[in-house]
């Protein structure tokens, strides 16, 4: 056996110095994974041992840090909306701050045992629609997914969540492929301008799919397909919901009322910044 906070220790200055954030906390979860030790006992690594047998393991799995791979990607699945989610290559890794989306959606459709018909448009994990099934127990979602092995994955996720009874996933572009009509049109399009992919943190820029990041020059594209294509797919009073990035609120609520949408808000993330647009739209 072996004493881990040493461990720890030196496996945190090498990370930092690599210029990792919040390093302390990513090593606590590579090592309740490398050694099988709750978070909770890790919080307070002075005095626990570690068998020397797992220690390789967990050096490779500091080693994979170290090329700034994100955490969740090395995990292989992550949580959201209390969901554990599977990740593929192809799927964006599920963000804290679309949780302000799956909230916003469920307060402006309070009634949890309506048979809602819901579309998530770039599904990826499956997040949006798997956790919006998960609140509305009679509804039915359909999400789509450019990416095939992304759409292969959200189904894996919805029956390992035992949702795949009121959940199909396909691959396509946006809702082309689609009729209608659905009660609640979810979407988190990739929203950053191509350019500014680049000078994002390595664990964006160069683990995220591009497909789920680009949004064209001013990363407005997929908004202005969808705002014109959404109305034919949303029943009467239809919802929409947008995630979109802090500086996009206006631009995103003006294409969503240009195109017809009413009693259209911008709703702010944890953190304050515009996250999120809804609207409805008269059918
Ligand atoms: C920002 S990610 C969001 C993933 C997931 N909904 C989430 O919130 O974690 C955008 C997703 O849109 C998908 N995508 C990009 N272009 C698309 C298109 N034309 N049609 C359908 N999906 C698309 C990407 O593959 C990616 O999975």
């Amino acid at each position: 056996m072996a004493d881990l906070a040493p461990l720890l220790r030196a496996a945190e200055e090498r990370l930092t110095a690599l210029g990792v954030e919040e390093a302390r906390l990513d090593l606590l979860y590579l090592a309740e994974r490398a050694f099988g030790i709750t978070l909770s006992r890790l919080r307070r690594a002075d005095g626990v041992s570690v068998p020397q047998s797992a220690i390789a393991d967990f050096q490779a799995l500091v080693d994979r840090r170290a090329t700034r791979e994100p955490v969740q990607r090395i995990l292989g699945d992550w949580e959201f909306w209390g969901l554990t989610l599977a990740l593929g290559p192809e799927t964006l890794i599920p963000r804290a701050d679309t949780e302000t989306l799956v909230e916003a959606v469920l307060k402006r459709r309070a009634e949890r045992h309506r048979p809602w018909r819901i579309l998530d448009l770039g599904t990826g994990t499956g997040a949006i629609v798997l956790a919006l099934l998960s609140e509305y127990p009679q509804a039915f979602g359909v999400g789509v997914d450019l990416s095939p092995d992304a759409a292969a994955v959200a189904l894996h996720n919805a029956r390992s969540l035992g949702l795949a009874d009121r959940a199909s996933f396909l691959a396509g572009s946006w809702a082309d492929a689609l009729a209608g009509p659905f009660d609640i049109i979810v979407s988190n399009p990739p929203y950053i301008p191509d350019a500014d992919i680049a000078a994002l943190a390595p664990e964006v820029a160069r683990f995220e799919p591009w497909r789920a990041l680009a949004g064209g020059v001013d990363g407005l594209d997929p908004y202005r397909h969808l705002a014109q294509a959404l109305p034919l797919l949303l029943s009467q009073g239809g919802l929409v919901g947008f995630e979109h990035g802090a500086d996009q609120g206006p631009a995103v609520a003006t294409l969503l009322r240009a195109a017809g949408f009413r009693d259209v808000v911008t709703l702010c993330d944890l953190g304050g910044r515009d996250r999120v647009a809804l609207g409805t739209h008269p059918g």
